[in-house]
């Protein structure tokens, strides 16, 4: 009976402790760990979704891996013609051509007659020295003039406002590419400069979509480094029409490096034109000097650089004009980009920046448009302005 006793007692005791070391494993590996060490003594690696990664990934068959979805390049706007189509753009800038018109249409023209075109001309901006210059000349032209029918004042006024704007000034962006002293080809280069805001990036954007029109390669240098997005900006611009961008993913990086690298991309790859993009912001004169001096001398290293394009926004009127004096006189400006010229009653900037800066508009922006930037033709501009 004892032995008996003593054997049932055994077997529960051996079943209790097998029962109890069971349960204790069990538990633990139901509790995951939590800390980096556990993690780490457990043998778990830290860097999880790596492992997460590694265990979706399909098994390997020798079937071909799926074709990545074609990207689609828009093709920009043809560029000739573009002032034609968006002359209802200048609608507002208009109202100079139109109501000099109305005003030199009229019977008898007394001398508040001529105050009134003096004052649409002074409103329009297009500034003092050419006022007076065409005012002089109307003057002597209508009096002359034996018989006064809209179409002969409208002739003679259109033929004023063109001469005005002027005609023979070389208005062709320098776009060829060139060859070094070694010998070697290499692309056109354009720097586009001007104060923040004034549609700097946006421009560049645009201007590659009428190279690509043109059947030009080009390459883009994010060189404004300054706001982080502006690279971002011109990235999805280019990949839009199939044109790489040259950046740095640090902000504030030296512009002037990125600069290099996007003329040097250039070079390697044979493309015809580099445009670099850059920040320009007028801390100080001295400040600007350094960044846009430095610019174009790693520029220089590589390629000359063949266009220095300013950006004017049309509707700043003279204060826009003083700050474009001063890139002027900090880096030889051999163009202007006058944006935002669809929102403005001030078209005659065109006039004034021209006499100001001696330098000719070449390209105007009418619109936030992916292909809203036309090549600037004077004729087509007063017609505009006389419709
Ligand atoms: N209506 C109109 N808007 C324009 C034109 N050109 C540019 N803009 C707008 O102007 C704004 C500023 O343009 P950005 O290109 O960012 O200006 P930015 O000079 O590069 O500015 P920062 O990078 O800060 O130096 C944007 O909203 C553009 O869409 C134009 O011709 N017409």
């Amino acid at each position: 009976m004892t032995d008996q006793l003593w054997a049932i007692l055994a077997v529960v005791l051996v079943v209790l402790v097998a029962g109890g070391a069971a349960l204790t494993s069990g538990l633990r590996r139901r509790r995951p760990p939590s800390l980096p060490e556990e993690r780490a003594e457990s043998g778990v690696l830290t860097e999880e979704p790596q492992d997460t990664a590694t265990l979706e990934r399909p098994p390997a068959t020798d079937a071909p891996a799926p074709e990545a979805p074609a990207v689609t390049t828009e093709r920009p706007a043809p560029v000739a013609g573009r002032m034609v189509r968006l002359r209802e753009r200048l609608s507002r800038s208009g109202t100079i051509g139109r109501s000099i018109l109305s005003v030199l249409s009229r019977e008898t023209l007394t001398e508040e007659d001529w105050e009134e075109i003096e004052e649409t001309l002074l409103l329009a901006d297009v500034g003092i020295g050419p006022t007076t210059e065409l005012m002089d000349r109307l003057r002597t032209r209508v009096q002359v003039l034996g018989s006064k029918d809209t179409a002969t004042v409208r002739d003679i006024l259109r033929e004023e406002l063109v001469q005005l704007v002027d005609p023979t000034m070389d208005r062709s962006l320098h776009t060829a590419k060139g060859v070094g002293d070694d010998g070697e080809p290499h692309p056109a280069t354009v720097l586009v400069v001007g104060v923040n805001g004034t549609g700097k990036t946006t421009t560049v954007g645009k201007l590659a979509r009428v190279l690509v029109a043109e059947d030009l390669d080009v390459v883009l240098g994010a060189a404004d480094t300054f706001r982080a997005a502006a690279a971002d900006q011109l990235q999805t611009w280019g990949e839009r029409v199939g044109v790489r961008t040259v950046r740095s993913d640090r902000e504030g990086a030296d512009p002037a490096a990125v600069a290099f690298d996007a003329v040097r991309a250039g070079r390697e790859s044979g493309a015809d034109v580099v445009v670099v993009d850059t920040a320009g912001r007028l801390q100080n004169k001295a400040d600007l000097m350094g960044e846009l001096g430095k610019i174009k001398r790693v520029i220089s290293r590589q390629a000359p650089v063949s266009e220095v394009l300013l950006v004017l926004d049309a509707t700043t009127g003279q204060n826009g004009l003083r700050q474009a004096q001063v890139f002027a006189d900090v880096v030889d400006v051999t163009g202007i980009v006058l944006t935002k010229l669809d929102g403005t009653a001030k078209g005659g900037i065109v006039i004034a920046v021209q006499r100001e800066l001696g330098v000719p508009v070449k390209l105007v922006g009418l619109g936030e448009g992916a292909d809203d930037l036309a090549p600037f033709v004077p004729e087509e501009f007063v017609d505009a302005l006389l419709s």
